[in-house]
């Protein structure tokens, strides 16, 4: 399935009052009942219209907590609510654009027409396909069958399909995962532009340094939030002048399994 995604409703500029997301003791367990605890009583809000990195190592529970915010996570106990309603709810269909790790396009198709197609599906206007082909810088392979693609380009697609319909929360996960340090950059720089237009944007990473382009940053830690701060507030907070050291300083003030605070 392709990503989850849903295309703003409502008119432009016409955003939901309060915090993008706000989530209270939230409480997931993957893979059965005897699965793993992969968010331990996380409570975090997301206020709208900026950029906010969701970051840790792997396993920390980024992918389980932005796919309990778009609703495709059972959750065992809390609550979570996006743009004002239910996480999950119908009414978030239209107005969430979310892009998993995993391709989220038909390889055999060209990336107009998985564009074309995917715009109809969340009724977005035909439009928006050159639109978001030059928001994601791939003019020139609108008409390449995507399995021609490469890994990074590929990514892109996914990316561009999530932004037609201009949705109002966009929540991304490891988007510049196998991308060289200019597509990087180039990616970055479109988030920053969004976030200026008022879109929120849960980005998840494991490469630290993204943190410089975040304004507020999540850092998760065995299914904890052990930071929920600005960059400049974490750094003043542990002493440190990067999130590598921020993140070790916190967890070193923590007992095994970060279960402290
Ligand atoms: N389908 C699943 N079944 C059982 N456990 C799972 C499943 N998916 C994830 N987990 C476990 O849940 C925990 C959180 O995983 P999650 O994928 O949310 O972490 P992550 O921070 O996104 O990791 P990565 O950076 O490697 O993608 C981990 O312990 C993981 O092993």
């Amino acid at each position: 399935m392709p990503d989850v995604r849903a295309p703003a409703g409502g008119a432009p500029g016409a955003r939901a009052p309060g915090p993008a997301v706000r989530a209270t003791d939230l409480r997931v367990v993957r893979g059965g009942r005897r699965g793993t605890l992969a968010l331990d009583g996380v409570t975090l809000t997301v206020p709208s219209g900026v950029i906010v990195g969701v970051l840790g190592p792997s396993g920390s529970g980024k992918s389980t907590l932005l796919r309990a915010i778009v609703g495709v996570q059972v959750i065992t106990s809390g609550s979570i609510e996006v743009l004002g309603l239910p996480a999950g709810s119908t009414g978030l269909r239209r107005r969430l654009g979310y892009v998993t790790q995993a391709p989220s396009v038909y390889g055999d198709l060209t990336v107009q027409r998985n564009l074309r197609y995917l715009g109809a599906v969340v009724g977005a206007p035909a439009s928006d396909v050159g639109r978001v082909l030059d928001e994601v810088d791939l003019v020139d392979c609108a008409h390449r069958r995507v399995d021609s693609l490469s890994g990074g380009q590929r990514s892109r697609v996914s990316l561009a399909a999530a932004l037609l319909g201009t949705p109002e929360l966009l929540v991304l996960d490891e988007p510049t995962v196998g991308l060289d340090p200019v597509l990087r950059r180039d990616l970055w720089d479109l988030f920053g532009r969004l976030r200026e237009r008022g879109t929120t944007l849960l980005v998840s990473s494991h490469v630290m340094d993204e943190a410089t382009r975040c304004d507020r940053l999540l850092l998760l830690r065995d299914g904890h939030v052990i930071a929920d701060d600005t960059l400049p507030g974490l750094l003043a907070r542990t002493g440190t002048s990067d999130v590598d050291a921020a993140f070790l300083a916190l967890i070193e003030g923590q007992p095994p399994n970060g279960r402290g605070s």
